[in-house]
């Protein structure tokens, strides 16, 4: 489990998001959502401990990460182990080939021996994401969407107990995205995962989400299941955005674009994407 109580955190002197309050479960997947320069980054890097809270905690067990500094500054180790966090930036410009980038995911536990086990079960975390067929190419030498699958290979490869993902699917075609975020939710299920992935596409947020945060420019908008969460009102007030609100044949919310709004009205004033 996964707690924020009353966070904040500050970006080059400004308050992004102040009494940010919300509880992550295991075997549940977390959609963060919101426009563009909402603090979806921010806040994923907060919670893995790469951006120091301004107020406020994360609790993850019996450990405890406050604005005081507490764990980022003693233990960071400690705290990330149990994370798998994939950013958004997956350029890697290294001569490394995809099945060496899938085995640095244990490279905590490895020393610099590469045992056969571990190759096994790269090679397998390999099959899974769908890119075996990769596996001898450098990873520099591959396409973007190609890129985020292997670093998605290496999440799992690290048997973590949290996922957090920054826009995973950003660079994949239709199917991949499917593919993936299937994987995401299988994974979270079968090992009692926390998990939370940074989406822009909302509807792909409703099919595979169980619930939904949503960010605005200074905190957080929502939280809940997507059926609840997901109305015209709270898009057209999020993303200045007008959508229409029909139903898949499971109940589920598809979200029509209809127009965009007038001018900024929250505290996104001034804040380019
Ligand atoms: N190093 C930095 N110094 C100051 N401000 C920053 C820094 N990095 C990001 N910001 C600002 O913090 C705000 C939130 O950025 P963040 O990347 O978390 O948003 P996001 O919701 O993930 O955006 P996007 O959807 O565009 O990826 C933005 O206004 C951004 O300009």
């Amino acid at each position: 489990m996964i707690r924020l109580d009353d966070i904040a955190i500050r970006r080059g002197g400004v308050d992004l998001m102040t009494g940010v309050s919300f509880t992550m479960q295991p075997g549940s997947v977390y959609a963060v959502i919101g426009p563009n320069g909402a603090g979806k980054t921010s806040l994923l890097r907060a919670i893995f401990g790469d951006l120091p809270l301004s107020a406020g905690a994360i609790t993850v067990g019996r450990d405890r990460l406050t604005a005081a500094g507490g764990r980022r500054f003693r233990e960071p180790r400690r705290w990330r182990d149990r994370f798998a966090y994939m950013p958004q930036d997956t350029h890697l410009d290294v001569a490394l080939t995809v099945l060496e980038v899938v085995v640095l995911g244990r490279l905590g536990r490895l020393g610099l021996h590469v045992d056969d086990a571990t190759l096994a079960l790269a090679t397998e975390r390999l099959r899974e994401a769908g890119i075996l067929h990769l596996a001898d190419r450098y990873i520099s030498t591959l396409s973007g969407g190609q890129r985020q699958m292997a670093l998605f290979a290496q999440v799992l490869m690290r048997e973590p107990t949290a996922m957090l993902l920054d826009e995973p699917v950003s660079a994949l075609d239709l199917r991949h995205q499917i593919h993936l975020l299937d994987l995401v939710r299988r994974e979270t299920r079968k090992r009692n995962l926390t998990t939370a992935v940074v989406l822009h596409d909302l509807n792909l947020a409703c099919q595979f989400a169980d619930r939904i945060v949503v960010l605005r420019p200074g905190g957080l908008s929502a939280f809940g299941p997507p059926q609840e969460v997901m109305t015209a009102e709270l898009i057209a007030e999020t993303y200045r955005a007008r959508v229409e609100i029909l139903r898949d044949s499971c109940g589920r919310p598809v979200i029509q674009p209809l127009g965009e709004m007038g001018e900024a009205v929250s505290g996104a004033e001034g804040r380019e994407p």
